[in-house]
């Protein structure tokens, strides 16, 4: 077994993921350096979900290697993977995802509280997160009582208020309107460049993509030549590849 290269924060090789039979992944191989926020592009159907549920440990791939750090997630048992994803991994979905029963501010201060920190530190943590993606009002708000794109902030400040090592965003304002999007995506990146967090960030288009340092490219679960992402522009040529 090789060891990844020191300053990457996430390697993975040659992954490989099937769903009955019908392949998702095909030899996927990265790295991801410490504080770098790397976008992960593709058509629909291209694999971006399962790449990232596969480095994030929610599942395993049928081959290859993922190492977070020094540890080999690919070995690891699945209550060390859970552990791993509690601890240091966020995670954005397309959807957000909250408890019903919870408010704004106890969704977010949830992984806080499962990290065993006092229910003072992490309401004021949870708030401060609130405040930041403009939601700061809603804070006593049932999901119910809020629009999804309200939602999807909750839900953003909930998975950064742990400060990951790792933040998976998956199409983390496709249901967005364009001002919410702008607000989200750049609350993100400021978050990730303030905190030193890296991000992997699955999308679909060029524009969010634009904002990354780097961008690889997914076709049929197949990594494509990308270039590094400068400008907008160049992000939308490096994304166009898959559309
Ligand atoms: N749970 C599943 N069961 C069966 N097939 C699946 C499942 N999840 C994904 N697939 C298939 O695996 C391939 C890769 O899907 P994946 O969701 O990883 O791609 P994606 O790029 O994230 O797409 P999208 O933008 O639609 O989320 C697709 O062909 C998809 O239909």
């Amino acid at each position: 077994m090789v060891a990844p290269p020191d300053n990457d924060v996430i390697w993975a090789r040659s992954l490989h993921c099937s769903y009955s039979g019908s392949p998702a992944l095909a030899g996927v191989s990265l790295g991801v350096r410490e504080g770098e926020i790397l976008a992960v592009c593709g058509a629909r159907g291209s694999g971006k979900t399962t790449l990232l549920r596969a480095l994030s440990g929610q599942l395993v791939a049928e081959q290859g290697e993922v190492w977070f750090n020094s540890a080999p997630v690919h070995t690891m048992s699945a209550a060390a993977r859970e552990r791993l994803r509690r601890d240091r991994f966020g995670w954005i979905s397309p959807e957000p995802t909250l408890v019903p029963e919870l408010t704004a501010w106890e969704n977010a201060a949830l992984p806080l509280l499962l990290r065993g920190i006092s229910h003072r530190a992490a309401k004021a943590t949870a708030a401060e997160w609130l405040e930041r993606l403009d939601i700061g009002a809603h804070a006593r708000t049932r999901p119910y009582a809020l629009s999804q794109a309200q939602r999807q902030r909750v839900a953003t400040a909930r998975a950064l208020a742990t400060t990951p090592s790792v933040l998976f965003a998956d199409e983390p304002t496709a249901t967005l309107h364009q001002t919410d999007r702008a607000h989200v995506l750049r609350t993100i990146t400021a978050a990730a460049r303030s905190h030193r967090i890296t991000v992997i960030l699955a999308t679909h288009d060029a524009e969010v993509a634009g904002l990354a340092d780097r961008s690889i490219t997914l076709v049929d679960g197949r990594r494509v030549a990308a270039a590094p992402v400068i400008t907008e522009a160049e992000g939308r040529a490096a994304c166009s590849l898959s559309v």
